[in-house]
This record gives structure tokens, C-alpha cells and sequence, in this order.
């Protein structure tokens, strides 16, 4: 049954049925379910945090999950890795060209480049950086991370993510978020599918507090979008393949695990359109702290420093009076992933390309690059002026990221970055306040 319709809201308690009467009325778990549905809880957090924090699911479902071989070990996923490394990491500014298509069949998991990451999904902290560059749909495969929430973001090619709870469609510029443990498979739309896909092991994503901002802005809680029930009556020969503790595990499976007929609860996947993101900046002087772009926030134990942002540099008019209006230059205690959706970054005249990345890790100097800086701060800024068509976005983190040695060798690896901060001129003068 193809069902593609949303509900509105985030970390609402949704409730929805394929059938009518398949959601059991009053109780989670009766003797029998309606239908003949299997009753079956998916939890994303622990039971007892507060209310507001708190994602469950009720599922009803053809068969329970249980109803599997075990697993074995499973080399299809080539370079998706928990590896990052415990040794030193290079304080030097790192930037890629976009990863090549695949020529080879390859789909969504086999496709998955681990480019960076910190923490370790065992102690349910720290995130794992993705690139994803893929060719076909999963067939006859269905999947599951047991390790972390995986945030998605297309650069190229539409997807269709056919989860348990409901099918999701994206595009580029629009993200989605699977919870933890979720099955699902990942359709192409195309024959190209290319973008980055964050693996966050810590706690779950949700927008962040608004504070002054007020009751609205930013991204607004009614544009993100939850699937409608949707299920999948079919036996075959099928695969189920999971991740946990960082490594790839597979079972035969005769049937298709998305056959969840009705569901109720918060533990759900979702998608946001970044360009409905209401961006919100200086209309006085200075360009504010990034922190204004965020998204999506998964905090951590010390109040405002987050296990992970996800921030934005969306289209927007830049206003602001006697002020260097671009990214300024700076060392920050955080690590950030940037990577490029469409259009130019407004911090980087040349060299970031859509479907690149870009790591600038603790303490390590950057910012415009010299033809930005020289463009800024001889422009005319008696008006301001509109950046348009693009979006840029950054995986920030607390902890250092540590790039993979599948980045570190990649061939797009770019090897003249530096040259991006060479040829500052000395312009002080001493003489001249
Ligand atoms: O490094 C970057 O380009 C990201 C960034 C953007 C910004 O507007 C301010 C600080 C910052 O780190
Ligand atoms: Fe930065």
C-alpha cells in the first residue's frame, strides 16, 4: 500500500492507521489487536527522562520484528566505518572536491564513504560523517542502525526513504531523520544519488531552544513533516542488514519488515525543508555567531555545548552597517564539517563546490578566503545586499573531528587549501589610526 502523505508537528504523538481501527483504542497492548496486528514498542530514549524528551512508539504490525534468523557478519558496506582513529590529527585546514558517482552498481550502503567522526556510538556520544554517492535503490534490502539517528542531506538526486512508520521523498535542500533502529530502504528517484549523511549517537535531534527569538522563527516546528502509515504485505526473498557497534551484520528475511499497519507515538522518522528555515540575522552591525543558523541541536550533558548543530547558511540579505558582512575570521573551540547543497558559500569566493566538504577543527585558523576578504572590504555597502541561490550547511561538534584515512587519501582531497588564506597583504600603518 503506497501511501505518501505527512503530518505536521515535531516530537508530536502522532497517531495513524492504514486501516481503519488498526490503532487499538485505550490501551497500547491488548490481549488481541485489531486485525490481527502484532503490538510492538520502539523506544529512542530511556523510559524515565522527562516528558519532553521522551520518543516511543506503539507499532502494529503483519509480524513482529522478533521473527528473524540470526545475524551474520556483512561486508557490503565497503567504506562505511566507526574507525576514526585515536592518533594524533592534523591541525590543517582540509577541503574536498565532491566524491565521484559509481560506476559499479551501488546502492545507498554500499555507497556510504565514512569521511570523519568523534565519539563512539558504544557510549551513545559523538556523530559519524558520511558521504554517500550511489547509483540504485536498495533491492530486495532493508536496513537498520542500532547505532545511531542518521540525519540526511541530499546534494543530488531525489530519494525515497521507505521506513516502517511511512515513506518520506527528498530532494535537495530538504533533510530527513531516522530515528535509531528504524527499517527502512533507500529508493532512487534517478540513477544519482550523492549527499552527506550524519550518524549522531548522541542524543536525539530536535530545534533548538528560541530564547529571546521568541515563539516563532528559525525552523518552525509546523513545517517539519511525519509519515502517514503505509505497509508493505509481501513475502520474498529478501535481506535485512543492521549495523551495531560499528560494524555490518545480515539475515535472510522471507518477508518485508515495513509492515507496520498503524503506529502511534513520537519515535519517528521526519523531513524539514531547509528552504522553509525562517533565517534570522543582524539588522544593525556585526555578523552574528553561527549559532543563529541552527536547525537541529543533539545536546549534550554541559548545557550549550551540543554533542552536534546542524547549521545552515541559507539565502538571505546581509544588511548590516560598517561591518565586514561575510564570516569573519576566527578559532573555534568546536569542530566543523561544512559541506555545499547548491550555489556559492558566501565565506569562499573559489574552490568549495557543491558536494565538497570542507574540516576546520578545534583552534584551527580560518575564515574568507583572500578574494572574499579584499571583495568585502572594499564593497559598497550603503545597501544591502541579497545572497541568493544557495545553501551551504555545517556539522558542528564539541569534540575534535577526526577525519577517516579514506578522506585523508581521497583523491579529491584538495592539496592547495592553504593557498585560500595565502597572500594577505600588511596593510597597518602605525602612523595612521
Ligand atoms: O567557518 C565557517 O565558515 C562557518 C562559520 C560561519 C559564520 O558565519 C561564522 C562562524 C563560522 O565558523
Ligand atoms: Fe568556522
Amino acid at each position: 500500500m503506497t501511501k505518501l502523505d505527512y503530518q505536521t508537528g515535531f516530537g508530536n504523538n502522532c497517531a495513524t492507521e492504514a486501516l481503519p481501527g488498526a490503532l487499538p483504542v485505550g490501551r497500547n497492548s491488548p490481549q488481541v489487536c485489531p486485525y490481527g496486528l502484532y503490538a510492538e514498542q520502539l523506544s529512542g530514549t530511556a523510559f524515565t527522562v522527562p516528558r519532553a524528551e521522551g520518543r516511543r512508539s506503539w507499532l502494529y504490525r503483519i509480524r513482529p520484528a522478533a521473527l528473524q534468523k540470526p545475524f551474520e557478519p556483512f561486508d557490503g558496506a565497503r567504506s562505511w566505518t566507526q574507525q576514526f582513529g585515536d592518533g594524533p590529527v592534523t591541525p590543517n585546514r582540509l577541503r574536498w572536491n565532491p566524491v565521484e558517482i559509481p560506476v559499479e552498481p551501488t546502492d545507498f550502503i554500499e555507497g556510504m564513504i565514512t569521511w570523519a567522526g568523534n565519539g563512539n556510538s558504544n557510549d551513545l556520544s559523538g556523530v559519524s560523517i558520511n558521504l554517500y554517492a550511489a547509483n540504485r535503490s536498495m533491492e530486495n534490502r532493508y536496513f537498520y542502525n542500532a547505532d545511531a539517528e542518521m540525519l540526511i542531506v541530499p546534494q543530488e538526486g531525489r530519494l525515497r526513504l521507505a521506513t516502517e512508520l511511512g515513506l518520506i521523498d527528498i530532494e535537495p535542500c530538504e533533510i530527513a531523520v531516522i530515528p535509531r533502529g528504524l527499517r527502512f530502504r533507500v529508493e532512487l528517484h534517478g540513477t544519482i544519488a550523492r549527499g552527506y549523511m550524519l550518524e549522531n549517537f548522541g542524543s536525539v535531534l530536535r530545534p533548538p531552544e528560541l530564547g529571546p527569538i521568541g515563539s516563532n522563527g528559525l525552523a518552525n516546528v509546523r513545517d517539519f513533516q511525519v509519515p502517514v502509515a503505509c505497509y508493505e504485505d509481501v513475502e520474498g526473498d529478501f535481506e535485512l542488514i543492521a549495523k551495531f557497534t560499528g560494524a555490518f551484520w545480515r539475515t535472510a528475511l522471507p518477508h518485508s519488515p515495513l509492515d507496520v499497519v498503524a503506529w502511534h507515538g513520537s519515535n519517528a522518522p521526519y523531513k524539514y525543508d531547509l528552504r522553509r528555515f525562517n533565517t534570522i540575522g543582524s539588522i544593525s552591525y556585526d555578523h552574528p555567531d553561527p549559532c543563529i543558523f541552527t536547525v537541529l541541536t543533539s545536546p549534550s550533558d554541559t548545557p550549550g555545548a551540543a554533542n552536534m548543530d546542524f547549521a545552515i547558511f541559507p539565502p538571505r540579505v546581509l544588511a548590516m552597517e560598517n561591518t565586514f558582512r561575510p564570516p569573519w575570521f576566527h578559532r573555534n573551540i568546536a569542530g566543523e564539517f561544512m559541506g555545499l547543497i547548491r550555489g556559492v558559500y558566501d565565506a569562499k569566493a573559489e574552490g568549495f563546490s557543491p558536494g565538497g566538504a570542507s574540516l576546520h577543527n578545534c583552534m584551527t585558523a580560518h575564515g574568507p578566503d583572500v578574494e572574499t576578504f579584499e571583495k568585502a572590504s572594499n564593497a559598497d555597502i550603503s545597501q544591502p545586499h541579497y545572497i541568493r541561490d544557495t545553501m551551504a550547511f555545517m556539522f558542528e561538534t564539541r569534540r575534535v573531528i577526526r577525519p577517516t584515512a579514506a578522506a585523508l587519501s581521497a583523491s579529491t582531497l584538495q592539496t592547495d587549501y592553504d593557498a585560500a588564506w595565502l597572500g594577505f597583504k600588511k596593510h597597518f600603518n602605525p602612523a595612521k589610526p
